[in-house]
């Protein structure tokens, strides 16, 4: 007996046998058989149906039967699995439902708790009444309206979670709660003096500043702003002056920061919307009183998320800050009452509304004696406090401390000799824990086993020139990481008439060698009759901002005025074509200060003569000779004694800015101060063979000497830093 379509399909039916056995019963014209399949396919689409009935092939109306029936009986399975599935759920969420019922039912019963929404609700209104009138009356409103919104929300909904997470952030805010002030100056400045070495003009500004806030009683006035390169204790002296405050602190920085909401907040109607950094602040802390670190702010970023800058003067002004609002909470918040320091590398790259608003305290670094103090005093009970290592068990040895300082760590300020101390801390520790604690030995470290702690010294090069050949010049720069010798190189010749500049450039030496030899023209040589149809030309490299490049065009022109008085038969910069550089191609170098320097490189090259050796100028110069005032003086000073340097020539009218600093800091050092280019000529040039001008058109030179004093070192670091190239800062 041949099994009905619908059995042999639920019987997967695939066999050849079976098939050829349904063929042959199907095959026939018996409307029976044809009334059994259209029973089979009740369910099926009609347009299908028709097809097996307009089929004449038999195979092929068979084929198409069981297609139908097919698809027929996997619908049914589908919509069976679905059902109970569906079912299952109902089942699970209602029982679900009846026992949170149930629950509710029992918790009221038994007073144990109120209605969950309703218990929010009561928590928001108890806290709130906390704060009593210290609420400003439009936040106070908003927070009724929300209160409300709140009451008519689903707890389910997701409106719900948006409202009270707003709630949360209004409430949770230090509403008129204010931590209270030392108004003890004493104490604050021996607080001051306890967390940093020297630092003495800082500390008396800062005071200065503290000083007017507790006679007004407000910190209202400029915004606290600490320039200095990295490691100077810019950081540091921000937390120590909320501690001599007795304020919370809080810091965070804007280096690189593109979005403004980091600052201002998001809207609410962004998922995951919060408020900026300035009411987290306000939120960790639980005072409305803070002091606040805003740290990097000259590396503050834009785009098209907006110009954080703006949102950060709107938030430091203190004419605009007493009703500050953030995007997220929309209501104003007063900011007058925290006070805001920032700290930046260098002051060029802030932007201008907000530098007008800032008092810029500058920390410029320090010099080695001050390195020796800030370690034994500081650094190296901090480091041995922090890994754990009793004090009894290192020692680090004057004379490696003194290494460290000189050949380790050449920078402006102490992070990398902080960094190395660390090191050199947990190296003990690690031997100190390897043996037994009976076993346990001091650690000295002296300047011979020194390098088993901290490897090989990084600054075994000398300065780039201890001797400079003709046509270099010492220049001294101002960098965001501290001062710095920057060296001229002046090289050029005169092509034949026939040559073009790009040969007459290919055949340049850039880069001036060491041993002195130049392929600039003897002096005879460059009074003879020169080719006069190639013209003078100069290409300058080194990575220069435009006032520099106008800079060495104003040398040029100023070193032939000079040359044709000085020497009228040499005309070799009238002739020359000439390649100044300025090395560390990798740094950017901007502003006015090389002028003095290129002049005197350029001077150098077209005389074959050097400049004096050890002697480092800075000055802008103009087209008539005359010697301006320039920037950083203190940071120059502090890289020419970390350099070898000393001789200075520098602008008269930097005289103050020189005599201010402290005599330690300038010990050793003679400094000349010239208004005209006539003495700096003078002086560099002097007793080198070089011909010499019959007078000078500047007021007499002033001369500085500071000897050293007693017991101390004299100069006692050699070499450029090396991290300027890395870091890309910029040298004026
Ligand atoms: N005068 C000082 N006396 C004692 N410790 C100092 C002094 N100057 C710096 N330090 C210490 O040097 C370390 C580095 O200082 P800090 O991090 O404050 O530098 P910074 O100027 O903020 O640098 P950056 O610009 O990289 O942020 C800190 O541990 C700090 O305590």
């Amino acid at each position: 007996m041949v099994a009905t379509m619908k059995e042999l399909l639920k019987m997967q039916f695939v066999n050849k046998d079976q098939f050829e056995q349904v063929i042959k019963y199907y095959s026939l014209d018996d409307p029976l058989k044809l009334a059994d399949l259209a029973a089979g396919m009740s369910s099926a689409p009609r347009q299908d149906l028709q097809d097996v009935l307009m089929c004449e092939d038999a195979t092929e109306r068979l084929r198409k039967v069981l297609l139908i029936l097919k698809k027929d009986l996997e619908s049914t399975r589908l919509q069976s699995q679905f059902r109970t599935q569906i079912e299952d759920k109902f089942a699970k969420e209602n029982k679900k439902f009846i026992l949170m019922q149930q629950l509710r039912y029992i918790k009221r019963e038994l007073n144990l708790e109120r209605d969950d929404k309703q218990s929010i609700i009561a928590a928001f209104k108890e806290c709130i009444k906390g704060f009593g009138d210290k609420i400003p009356e439009e936040a106070a409103k908003v927070m009724d309206q929300e209160l409300s919104k709140l009451g008519t929300l689903e707890p389910q909904s997701a409106e719900f979670n948006v409202c009270r997470t707003y709630l949360e952030w209004l409430t949770a805010l230090p509403w008129g709660k204010f931590s209270e002030d030392n108004t003890d100056i004493e104490k604050a400045e021996k607080i001051l003096n306890e967390d940093h070495y020297s630092l003495e003009d800082v500390k008396e500004r800062i005071l200065e500043h503290m000083a007017v806030s507790f006679l007004k009683g407000s910190v209202h006035g400029k915004i606290m702003c600490l320039v200095g390169p990295p490691g100077v204790g810019k950081t540091s002296i921000g937390k120590s002056i909320a501690r001599a405050l007795d304020r919370q602190f809080f810091r965070f920085s804007v280096g690189g920061l593109h979005d403004v909401s980091e600052i201002r907040g998001h809207r609410r109607t962004y998922v995951g919307a919060m408020p900026g950094k300035i009411i987290q602040a306000l939120k960790i802390k639980q005072v409305s009183n803070p002091v606040i670190l805003v740290d990097e702010v000259d590396k503050l970023g834009r785009d098209f998320r907006g110009d954080p800058s703006s949102a950060l003067l709107e938030v430091l002004d203190p004419e605009q800050n007493s009703a500050f609002r953030d995007l997220y909470l929309d209501v104003p918040i007063d900011l007058s009452k925290v006070l805001f320091i920032c700290t930046a590398n260098v002051t060029d790259t802030i932007p201008g509304p907000l530098l007008d608003r800032m008092e810029v305290i500058r920390l410029a670094g320090y010099v080695y004696e001050e390195k020796l103090a800030i370690a034994n005093q500081y650094l190296i009970p901090q480091t041995i406090a922090t890994n754990g290592v009793p004090e009894d068990l290192l020692e680090l040895q004057p004379e490696a401390l003194a290494e460290l300082i000189r050949d380790y760590a050449r920078e402006a300020g102490v992070r990398e000799l902080r960094k190395l101390l660390e090191k050199i801390t947990r190296k003990v520790a690690l031997s100190l824990v390897r043996v037994e604690q009976e076993a346990r030995e001091r650690s000295t470290i002296s300047t011979e086993n020194l390098r088993k702690f901290v490897g090989q010294p990084p600054h075994s090069s000398e300065r780039l020139f201890q001797e400079a050949p003709s046509g270099v010049a010492m220049g001294l720069a101002w960098t965001a990481l501290g001062g710095q010798t920057l060296f001229v190189e002046a090289r050029g010749r005169v092509p034949a008439s026939s040559e073009s500049m790009a040969d007459a450039t290919l055949s340049l030496d850039a880069t001036a060698s060491a041993d002195g030899t130049s392929d600039v023209p003897s002096s005879s040589s460059k009074s003879s009759p020169r080719p006069r149809n190639a013209g003078p030309r100069m290409k300058v490299t080194g990575k220069l901002g435009k006032v520099m490049g106008e800079s060495s065009e104003i040398a040029l022109t100023y070193a032939r005025i000079f040359l044709r008085e000085l020497e009228p038969k040499n005309e070799f910069l009238d002739h020359a074509h000439i390649h100044l550089n300025m090395p560390e191609g990798a740094t950017p170098k901007d502003g006015p200060s090389a002028g003095v320097t290129m002049t005197s490189a350029l001077l150098s090259m077209a005389l074959d003569r050097p400049v004096k050796r050890d002697m480092a100028m800075t000055g802008e110069v103009t087209l008539t000779g005359k010697v301006l005032r320039v920037g950083g003086i203190k940071e120059k000073t502090l890289a020419a004694r970390r350099e070898n340097v000393d001789k200075l020539v520098l602008p008269m009218s930097n005289q103050a800015d020189y005599l201010e600093l402290k005599p330690y800091l300038r010990a050793g050092l003679t400094a000349h101060f010239v208004d005209h280019y006539d003495d700096v000529y003078r002086l560099a040039f002097e007793d080198t063979g070089a011909p010499m001008p019959s007078g000078s058109r500047g007021s007499d030179v002033v001369t500085v000497v500071t000897p050293l004093e007693e017991g101390q070192l004299p100069i006692f670091m050699t070499g450029a830093s090396g991290e300027s190239a890395t870091t890309g800062a910029q040298v004026q």
